[in-house]
């Protein structure tokens, strides 16, 4: 077994200075790296922060991701550096990941999806938490997993990085829906019967796209899902909860404390699952009570009226 006192230390560049970065940046910080922390807002610039990185840390809200990452393109990065990206979204114009993206920019370096239940408010407390690291590389995932693991957070390998990528990022979507389920207090019964469809649809939009339907079962699907479901913590959860309370995206966006990524990779997954005809319920109903064409009510009797049928038919 691994000695997690045994890491060298390793020079750190975290991108972002929202709650996931800096949360992560503390992390690294406690385990005896040399952290420094790249904002847009910031004195230092990204050449500065990424120079010497053996690992440059993503956690940059999916809008800006391409743009920072093409920013780094013309820059001197370091061959050894890791590119760890932590942002769960989806890019609108071509359906990439962010680790499609940092891939696809960096095509030499290795590549990271760092997910799992995660809710930074918890992390900044120091509560316990687990979290996955998936790569190609298992060098590389193996490098994070060292770099990140702690006595309050434990980190597991993965061989899956698409999987663990969108199981993060598939399941804000349905912590939107679990935030109406609580605003409407439809009770027990329906927020397990939505989170387990919910998971259903998950595996079935994933093993389209080529990830493992075991991944979604791990950490960065099912555990996920159980964090930001049930907790008012997440973003997701909030946007959903203060819809069925009546208020409008718009308002709760504008006061809404950072980034609430469900909202933009809803629309993004009703696109690609129209042009594929993948049936995803749920997500639909949430798209069309974000898109104002239902309310929280009608888009809760659509799906419990919807045809009957076997419950596995991925
Ligand atoms: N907060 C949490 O509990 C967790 C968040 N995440 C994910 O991490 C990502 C970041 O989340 P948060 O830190 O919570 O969001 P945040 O809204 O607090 O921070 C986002 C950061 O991205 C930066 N950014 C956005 N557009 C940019 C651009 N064009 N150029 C440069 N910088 C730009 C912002 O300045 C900010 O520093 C999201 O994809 C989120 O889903 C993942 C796990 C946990
Ligand atoms: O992904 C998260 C926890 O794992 C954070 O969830 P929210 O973005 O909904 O706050």
């Amino acid at each position: 077994m691994t000695n997690l006192k045994s890491t060298n230390s390793k020079s750190i560049a975290v991108l972002g200075a929202g709650a996931w970065g800096t949360g992560l940046a503390s992390i690294a910080e406690a385990n005896g790296h040399q952290v420094s922390i790249w904002s847009r807002y910031g004195s230092e610039t990204l050449a500065e922060v990424v120079e010497n990185a053996d690992a440059i840390v993503s956690a940059i809200s999916m809008k800006g991701v391409r743009e920072v990452a093409t920013q780094l393109h013309g820059l001197p990065i370091p061959p050894k550096a890791v590119f760890v990206t932590v942002t769960k979204g989806l890019e609108p114009e071509t359906i990439s990941t962010p680790s499609q993206i940092w891939q696809e920019t960096f095509p030499i370096h290795a590549v990271v999806v760092l997910s799992g239940p995660n809710l930074s408010k918890e992390i900044e407390m120091e509560l316990p938490a687990a979290t996955v690291v998936a790569s190609r590389s298992k060098d590389a995932a193996e490098l994070v997993q060292l770099v990140f693991s702690s006595s309050r957070f434990r980190v597991y390998t993965n061989s899956d990085p698409l999987g663990v990528e969108l199981g993060g990022t598939l399941k804000n979507v349905i912590a939107i829906a679990s935030g109406v389920c609580d605003g409407l207090q439809l009770g027990t019964n329906a927020k397990a019967a939505l989170v387990t469809r919910g998971l259903t649809e998950m595996v079935r939009i994933g093993n389209f796209w080529g990830a493992k339907t075991e991944t979604f079962y791990g950490l960065s699907g099912l555990g996920d899902l159980l964090a930001t479901c049930n907790s008012p913590l997440s973003r997701n959860y909030q946007v959903g909860y203060q819809m069925a309370c009546g208020k409008t995206l718009t308002e709760i966006l504008t006061h809404l404390q950072g980034t609430a990524e469900g909202v933009n990779t809803c629309r993004v997954l009703m696109q690609r699952a129209k042009q594929r005809n993948i049936s995803i319920p749920i997500t639909e109903q949430v798209y069309r009570l974000l898109e104002g064409e239902v309310t929280p009510q009608q888009a809760l009797d659509e799906l419990m009226l919807r045809d009957i049928k076997p419950e596995y038919s991925y």
